[in-house]
This record gives structure tokens, sequence and C-alpha cells, in this order.
């Protein structure tokens, strides 16, 4: 294989992609793309679902562009480019503390000139000027005339009370900035302790982070708003693509359910099944007060089909159940206290040997490329179908993992590091941890999000 073929290849694997993006546009009479909207696509809607094509193809896409980018960008300006990467964050953190975004999101169609932002929120214009039009060439705003800036599709998503701004304004830089020291700690450089990472030596404690985050209420609910934006995010994927169905009619229970939206959720589609979200003593009342806000939620406490209480998922497991579910629990923790938490659940007097225990996580899969000279033709495979039931292969000079699709769940993976010694695990790794605790995998369903969900079960042998 020559080595030219390889800007040959991707180029028509991002034609293909781009073709079956349009045809699904088209398919599902959805408007075309375009950055410089005053409105969120279809696409950008949570509770919107892609068809099993879309989806992929989307996948593929931003894959094959992520290669591209490396075959084609000059070694030095990547390494400039990269290093220069956390200006990133600070530029958007600016944006949305001093309130110019906002300024800007009042102002869709006209935009807001530098002077007038300047004025209004009294900031320097030379270095206002600087910032946003970074921020342009990044895709969050437009400068739809010389010094005047609006905010494009993506930049919508930072609005007040959009799942991305919730998620932005956690803070994460200070664990960043103390990764280094962890990996080179004298002490800690082999452990994979929960209290031996960043998050320890940025914050300067002895404690976990979820024990730190009980002392500061204000913190646990940005967190918890946080998980919760990253929840909504996969929620619509989760209902419709796992066959929740065949588990009911059946007793739920949430382990580290956090505000409990997928019981909820799960409690309003099967009213012959029972849900308890458990999580810890501190977010009870948080949990409370997100249910009881929703009337329909509400009245299902009110029957006693859902309850949220206190329970360590590190002590054993007081309710009999036919379902437990691990969701976004486990890329918190390092692989001994994810057994002891199945083990809490298995060993623990009440369990019942066919109760099912799925955990609700990514499935990494490694950066390797497929050797096959043949080019694959799975988008193909899915026209018009509406069930999700598998990805598609990587087609030729593509990571396993699609590379620049997989950026946030990988840079999430390292950000678990950083803050619980956890990471993000590939199909081998979770069977072992599994067996570990007496389970075997059962099923793998994979879903239109980057998380799957692994049904385990008591290995019978
Ligand atoms: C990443 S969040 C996931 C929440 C929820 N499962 C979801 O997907 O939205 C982790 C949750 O685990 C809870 N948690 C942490 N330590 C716990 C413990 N020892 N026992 C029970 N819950 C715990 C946290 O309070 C938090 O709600």
């Amino acid at each position: 294989m020559q080595s030219s073929q390889e800007l040959d290849i991707l180029q028509v694997t991002l034609n293909k992609a781009i073709d079956a993006i349009r045809e699904e546009l088209l398919t599902h009479n959805l408007p075309s793309l375009t950055t410089s909207a005053h409105t969120p696509h279809p696409l950008d809607d949570p509770h919107f679902i892609a068809s099993p094509r879309l989806f992929e193809a989307r996948k593929q896409a931003l894959g094959s562009m992520g290669q591209l980018q490396n075959l084609l960008q000059v070694p030095f300006e990547k390494v400039l480019e990269q290093s220069l990467a956390i200006y990133d964050t600070a530029c958007m953190d600016i944006v949305i503390r001093t309130g110019v975004l906002d300024m800007i999101s009042d102002h869709p169609s006209t935009g807001c000139s530098i002077t007038d932002i300047s004025s209004a929120l009294s900031l320097d214009p030379r270095k206002l000027t600087t910032i946003l039009r970074y921020l342009a060439a990044q895709g969050w705003l437009l400068e739809k005339s010389q010094d005047n800036f609006c905010l494009s599709r993506a930049g919508l998503e930072l609005r007040w009370g959009q799942n991305g701004r919730i998620w932005a304004l956690t803070p994460r830089t200070k664990v960043a900035g103390s990764l280094f020291a962890m990996v080179t700690h004298s002490e800690w450089k082999m452990s994979s302790s929960p209290l031996h990472t960043a998050f320890q030596l940025a914050f300067e404690t002895d404690l976990p982070v979820f024990e730190y985050l009980q002392q500061y209420p204000l913190d646990m609910e940005q967190w918890s708003g946080s998980v919760r934006a990253f929840g909504n995010f996969h929620q619509r994927a989760l209902m419709e693509d796992y066959p929740w169905e065949k588990l009911t009619p059946g007793r739920f229970v949430d382990c580290g359910g956090g505000q409990g939206y997928l019981s909820v959720l799960l409690a309003k589609r099967f009213h012959n099944s029972s849900f308890v979200i458990q999580d810890l003593p501190e977010m009870v009342p948080i949990a409370h007060k997100n249910i009881l806000r929703d009337p329909a939620a509400a009245s299902i406490v009110h029957e006693g089909r859902l309850l949220v209480e206190g329970h360590d998922f590190f002590q054993p497991q007081p309710r009999a159940a036919d379902v437990y579910i691990f969701k976004h629990i486990m890329h918190d923790w390092p692989d001994s206290a994810c057994v002891t938490m199945l083990e809490n659940v298995v060993k623990a007097g009440v369990f019942n040997p066919n109760a099912r225990i799925l955990i609700i996580d990514f499935v990494a899969f490694p950066s390797t490329y497929q050797t096959e000279s043949e080019q694959d033709n799975s988008l193909e495979r899915l026209n018009g179908s509406t069930n999700y039931d598998q990805p598609i292969s990587p087609p030729m000079f593509m990571p396993a993992n699609f590379g620049a699709a997989s950026k946030a769940p990988l840079a999430l993976g390292v950000h678990m590091l950083g803050l619980f010694n956890a990471c993000e695990r590939t199909l081998p790794e979770w069977e072992s941890l599994i067996a570990a605790a007496g389970l075997v995998v059962e099923n793998v369903k994979a879903l239109r999000a980057n998380t799957s969900v692994i049904e385990c079960k008591v290995d019978p042998s």
C-alpha cells in the first residue's frame, strides 16, 4: 500500500459520510446544517435522536476529518496548536463569566460590536478583540462584520440554562494543572488509590472527591448539575436503544443514581415497575428537590413506586431487586473499588441470583488500525434502518475508536484519572473486572451515544 493512498482513501471515506449525512437530513425532513443559525438545529436538541445511519455517518465524518488533519497539518503547526489549546478553555471561560456571551446572545440577529460590549461591561476593547476573534476561529462565535460578533450554532449551547453552559462552568483546570505532579509523584506514581490523585494535590486535601464536595454544598450542586448535563446528552439514546421492556415488570435499584433522571424516565414509562435511587446522604435532598419539581414524577413518589434514599455503595446492598444499575459510576473508580461495589450487591444477603446488574458506561476501543485493504460499506447497509444494532466498523486508515470522533470520551478518561485515579475501560478490561466480582457479561448493547449498557449476571459456572 503506497502512502499516497491514505489521502485518497480518507477523502472517499469523508465523501461517503457527507453523502450519507445529506441523504439522511433530506429523508428525515431536517433543515440543512449551518453554523450561522440563530436557533439550534434539531440535531442539537438532547431529546432528538439521529437515525442510525446519520449517527454513524457523523462519527465517520468527524473521524475522517481528524485523520485528514493529522495527515495534512505540518507537525510544528500541530505542536503550536496543541500547546496553546489551554487558551480555548481560558477564553471560553472569560466570555461566559464576564457576561460577554449573554450580551451577545441577547442580540442574535444584529450581533454586538466590541465597542458596545466593552462599554456595557467595562472591559478593555483591545483585550476583548483578541479573545473574541480566537473564539470565532474555534467556531463559537461569528464575526458578522469587522469587530461585530454574534453566536454561532455551537455558541448557542453556551447560553444560560443549556447543558453545555452547565458543563463548561464546572472547574477542571486545577486538576489538569496537577496531573503531571500526580503521574511523577515520588510516592504515588504507581498507586491506584483515589486518595493519590491530581485532585488532592490541586485542592491540598486528603479527602477523595465526593467527601471533599460534601463540605461545600454549592460546589456539590454545581458538580451534580454537570453530571446531569452529561446524562441529558445520553438520555434519549439510552431510553430508545436499550430494550428496557425485557426487564419489566421489575424492582430497580439505581446505585449512585445522582439526581435520579434515569429512574424517573423509566418509572414514567413502566407503570408496573418500582425504582429506588440510592446515593450519598448529601445528594438525597438535591435529588428530592429535582424529582418533586416535576409533577408527574412527584405523583409516582406518592404512589410509592419511586424512592430516594441514602446508601453508600461501599456497604452491603440492603435492597432485594431484579435490576441494579450503575450508570456512569465505575468510570469514577479504580478496579478494586468497582469490584467491591459489585460484590456488595452480589454477596448481600438479599441478592437474588437471577437479578441483572447493568453497568452503563463508555466501552473504550484502542487506537489500532484494521489491516484489510477492503473499503468498508457499512454506512450503506444502515440505509433505511431504524433500530440501532451495531456501530459501523472503522474504514481503512481510521483507528478502531474513530480517533477524533472519540476525543471527548478519551479526554474524559484523562479527567477521571486526575480526579479519581480511574479510567475508561476496553471490553476485555470490563470483563476481567466483572469476573473478579463473580459475574459474567451477558450482553453489551451499544447506544447512539458514547456509552453502552453492559449486562451482567452471576457466573453460573
Ligand atoms: C458521575 S455521578 C453519576 C450519577 C448518576 N448515576 C448519573 O448517571 O447521572 C456519580 C454519583 O455517585 C455518587 N456517589 C459517590 N460515592 C458514592 C458512594 N460511596 N455511595 C453512593 N453513591 C456515591 C455521587 O454522589 C454521584 O451522584
